[in-house]
Parts: structure tokens; C-alpha cells; sequence
């Protein structure tokens, strides 16, 4: 057994010289942008150890350029870090630059093969894409279709999260505003999608949907961890650090509950046909789940995709995993700003008196757009970095070649701090407020859902989610730091999953207004 253990890591270790002494060979021929100089075998990877990778790129950026190379372990990466090179990526080569290579944990957990997150930009994704735009997240749905299904559940949501601050409030008990936020975010989606509510007020259901919380949780925080395997994939296999085995226990445990409400809505048509009482039509709820299993009746997706059960699966989790921690993180990086800037905050109350007169006792999509204007834009970016994968050989002119297969990363984190682009200080993106987001952006100082043809699908969700939630929660109360955080200042650390959180999640005292 120690023999074949060792005859395996040697072969391993040989065929991983070999294929890195390969590509170093090779790119010496090829123009690739500047970069820091490489070490054998594990390239640049000490120079991002021991910081988050979007701050040691940013760093590393100031030195060798807003489009530089850098090598992370046998993974050549061309690193964006300006709003210049941004827009090179995600604009002008762009069709070129939308390859992904899933991470090596959602491979091992069986995500990948149908994530939106990771397809390749072919006709699956494409029609998943689709799906998702016209069934769940399209401005016309969320804002009035004509079942008036969503809007009410996004104002719930918000009223929700009033009504649990309130609680705490009138206790005198601290929010800890993201994890507030999260699980009614957990809520709005799964209604969304589902039209059920996974806390129904009995003790079981509350203690299940716990249960779906923290894998919930869990699976977001750790889905883009560091992994070696990443950086040398001839050691995949291995799962050193076993994120592979921890990833897949968590999306099973999602996948889990999602089967649960497939199994539950395919009974309950079973039922309405054996009923005689028109079959699914007499059950439909117009929800996404409904429109899923129509095509999968439907001669397998009505020719844009073969809805099987595992598509089914991998998309409803995946929308799910979508939201509830990039809007939950968000706000509450927008509330540790606020709290900590007494002259915003001051600010907003007024703008939110103002809009809002002293009726109103929460903040709607409508109230935050100015007839005839663009959503405003001011989220703080909560996705630090976007992978992308050169899907042929580009030239970026005046910095050199990408090769085909090439990841290339877009530090989003770097481009909104640029120096040329950005004052420092707290309100700097209400200077863009009134710039199109998204597939409409023309100015890459501002792209949290990123640009190009993988934009973020969520945008149209999470505009108005953002600025409900926040407005609401500014308008009816008035917030402040514990004593222990003002003399000790807020943590404003991050920490890296699928999106930047905070490390240490904020505690803050509210009062009713
Ligand atoms: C504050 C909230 C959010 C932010 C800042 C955000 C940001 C982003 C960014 C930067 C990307 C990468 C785009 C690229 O690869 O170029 C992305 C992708 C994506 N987002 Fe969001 N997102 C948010 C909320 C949501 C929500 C609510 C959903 C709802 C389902 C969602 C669904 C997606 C999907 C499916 C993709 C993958 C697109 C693809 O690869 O084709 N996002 N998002």
C-alpha cells in the first residue's frame, strides 16, 4: 500500500513538472502582458499568500500594470485591474473572453455541469440564461406582471426585516443586520420559486429551514475558497484540503430541499390529473418551479434545453445560492459605511423625509427612481473578482497577447477603488448614480454586476431589493454602533466566498424612528 502511495505522488509530481515546465516553455513565446517574475513550480502564488487575492492583485497591479500576468501554481492568469483594461475584457474582446473553468469543488460535488455560473457560453447556457431572465428576474415580473406575483413577495420580504428589527429594537437587542437580511432573503427566493415558505411557523418546519440556512450559508462562504487543487489540477484528485468532500455534502443538503418542493408539486399534479380537473393547468402557480416542469413535459424544454431533473436542481439552486448572500452581504456592507459616516447618514434621513413624507413606513423600487431616470447605482461591489476564460487568442492593444485558454480575472475590487477614477471617500459612487448598469453600461468605473455577455442575471432583482431595503431600514430607524464597536471601531475585514463578506459580522442598535 506505502508503495503504491508513493509510485502514485511520484508519477503525479513528474507529470506536473513536466506540464508546467511545458507551459513555461510555451509562453515564453507567446506576448503575454507584464507580470511578476514567476518561481518554479508555484509562480506567483507567495506573492498573493497572506492576503485576500483581489487586495495582493490590486497591490501587485500598482507595480506591474492595470493588465499583467501572474501564475498561480500551473494556472497562467491575466488579472484586469483598471477600468481601461475592464472594458477591454468585458466590452470590446469580450466575445471572445467568457470561457469558465468551473472551481475544482463544484466539479467534485457534480454542480458544475449544469451551473449557469460555470457553462460554457454555449446553448445551454444561453437558454438557462434565458429562463432565469423571463421567469424569475425580468423588471416586468418583479415589478407588476400581470399575476402581481413577485411584488408582493419583495415587499414582504422588506416588511419582514422591519418587523424583526423592530422587534429586537423595542428589546434593545443588537442587529446583526446580514444575517437578518439573509434569512428573509432565503424566504423571498424560495417563495419566488416555489410559492412555499420553508418556516411555516411550526417548531419542525422552523428547525428544518435552520437546517437550509447554514448550508446555505456555509456552501456561499466556502464555494470559491483557495483550493490547491485550483492551482494544481494534476493533484485534484487528492482533495487536500478536502473542500471538495465539505462542498458537496453542503449543496447536497440544498439540493435536498429543492428536491422535496419538485417532489411535492409533481404529486400535486399527479393528483390534479388523477382528479379529472384539467390536469396541471388546475394547479399551476405561474411560479418558476411550474415553468420548469412545463418544459420538461414539454417535448424536454421546447427545444431550448432538456429539463431534466438534474438541470432542474442545479438551476433552482443555483438561483437560490444567487441571492440570498450577495443582497444580505451588500446592505450590510452599506450599513457598516453608513453607521461610520454620521454625514451620510444624516444625509439620507433627510433624501428618505423627503421622498418618502411621514405616511409611508417603508421604501419601494418605485420610490428610488426618478421619472424617466436609470436605477441608481450606488451598491457598494461585493464581488471582488470575476473569472473569465480566453476562449481564443487575443491581442489587447498595448499590452500584449492573451493565449487561448487563458483565465483572465477582472478585479472588480481594484477597478472601483481606482485612483483616476475614484475620490476616496465614502459617497464616491453617488457620482455615478445615474449611469446604466449592467448589459447598458458604458462606463467601466462603475460595474458590480460586471458587463458583457455574462452580466449578472440578479441585476433587476437585486436594484431593487438594495435600495428597498436599506431606504426602508434608514427610514424607520435610527441607528448606532454598540460601545464596544465605537471604541473599538466596526472590523471592516472581509472575507472571500462567493461574494465579500465581512468577517465580522455588524452588530447595530436600532430605534424607531
Ligand atoms: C448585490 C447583488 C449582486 C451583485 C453585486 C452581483 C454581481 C455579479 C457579478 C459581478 C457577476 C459576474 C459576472 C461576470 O462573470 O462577468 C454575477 C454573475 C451572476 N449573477 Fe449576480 N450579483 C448580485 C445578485 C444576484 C442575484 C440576486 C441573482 C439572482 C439569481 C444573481 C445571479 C447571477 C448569475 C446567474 C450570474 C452568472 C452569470 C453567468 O455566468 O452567465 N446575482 N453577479
Amino acid at each position: 500500500m506505502a508503495i503504491f502511495l508513493v509510485y502514485t505522488a511520484s508519477l503525479v509530481l513528474i507529470l506536473f513538472v513536466i506540464s508546467y515546465v511545458f507551459k513555461l516553455f510555451t509562453d515564453t513565446h507567446r506576448r503575454l502582458p507584464p507580470g511578476p517574475r514567476p518561481l518554479p513550480l508555484i509562480g506567483n502564488l507567495l506573492d498573493i499568500a497572506g492576503d485576500l487575492p483581489h487586495r495582493s492583485l490590486a497591490r501587485l497591479a500598482r507595480r506591474h500594470g492595470p493588465l499583467m500576468t501572474v501564475r498561480l501554481g500551473t494556472v497562467v492568469a491575466v488579472v484586469a485591474s483598471s477600468p481601461a483594461t475592464a472594458r477591454e475584457i468585458l466590452q470590446t474582446h469580450n466575445g471572445s473572453i467568457t470561457g469558465r473553468v468551473p472551481p475544482d469543488a463544484w466539479r467534485g460535488a457534480g454542480h458544475a455541469a449544469h451551473s449557469v455560473f460555470v457553462l460554457p457560453p454555449r446553448r445551454k447556457w444561453r437558454a438557462l440564461r434565458r429562463i432565469g431572465a423571463e421567469h424569475l428576474l425580468s423588471p416586468r415580473l418583479l415589478d407588476n406582471d400581470g399575476r402581481r406575483r413577485l411584488r408582493p413577495i419583495l415587499r414582504d420580504a422588506v416588511l419582514g426585516v422591519l418587523d424583526r428589527v423592530s422587534d429586537l429594537a423595542s428589546r434593545g437587542e443588537p442587529v446583526e443586520v446580514g444575517r437578518v437580511v439573509f434569512a428573509a432573503m432565503v424566504d423571498m427566493q424560495w417563495r419566488a420559486m416555489f410559492s412555499a415558505r420553508l418556516d411555516d411557523g411550526d417548531d419542525g418546519a422552523a428547525a428544518s429551514a435552520h437546517v437550509l440556512h447554514d448550508a446555505a450559508r456555509e456552501a456561499v462562504a466556502g464555494s470559491l475558497k483557495g483550493n490547491v487543487s485550483d492551482f494544481f489540477p494534476v493533484l485534484a484528485a487528492l482533495d487536500v484540503q478536502g473542500l471538495r468532500r465539505r462542498f458537496a455534502r453542503l449543496v447536497a443538503t440544498v439540493y435536498r430541499f429543492i428536491d422535496e418542493e419538485i417532489d411535492r408539486r409533481m404529486q400535486r399534479r399527479r393528483d390534479a390529473a388523477g382528479g379529472g380537473d384539467g390536469g396541471a393547468g388546475g394547479v399551476n402557480s405561474g411560479d418558476l418551479l411550474d415553468v420548469l416542469l412545463d418544459m420538461s413535459e414539454r417535448e424536454k424544454g421546447g427545444g431550448m434545453v432538456a429539463m431534466d431533473r438534474d438541470v432542474m436542481r442545479t438551476f433552482l439552486a443555483d438561483m437560490f445560492l444567487a441571492t440570498v448572500d450577495t443582497i444580505a452581504s451588500t446592505i450590510e456592507w452599506a450599513m457598516a459605511e453608513l453607521l461610520q459616516n454620521q454625514e451620510s447618514m444624516t444625509k439620507l434621513h433627510e433624501e428618505l423625509t423627503n421622498v418618502l413624507g411621514t405616511s409611508k413606513t417603508h421604501v419601494e423600487f418605485d420610490d428610488t427612481v426618478p421619472p424617466g431616470r436609470h436605477q441608481r447605482n450606488t451598491a457598494p461591489p461585493p464581488v471582488p473578482l470575476v473569472p473569465n476564460v480566453a476562449e481564443e487568442a487575443v491581442e489587447i492593444h498595448g499590452h500584449g497577447v492573451i493565449p487561448k485558454g487563458t483565465t483572465v480575472l477582472v478585479n472588480l475590487w481594484a477597478v472601483h477603488r481606482d485612483a483616476e477614477a475614484w475620490p476616496d471617500q465614502p459617497e464616491r459612487f453617488l457620482h455615478g448614480a445615474d449611469r446604466p448598469l449592467g448589459a447598458a453600461t458604458t462606463e467601466f468605473e462603475l460595474i458590480p454586476f460586471s458587463a458583457g455577455r455574462r452580466v449578472c442575471l440578479g441585476l433587476p432583482l437585486a436594484t431593487r431589493m438594495l435600495h428597498a431595503m436599506v431606504g426602508s431600514l434608514m427610514g424607520r430607524f435610527v441607528w448606532t454602533l454598540p460601545r464596544d464597536v465605537v471604541e473599538n471601531g466596526v472590523d471592516m475585514t472581509e472575507s472571500l466566498g462567493l461574494t465579500m463578506t465581512m468577517a465580522t459580522p455588524l452588530q447595530a442598535i436600532a430605534k424607531s424612528v
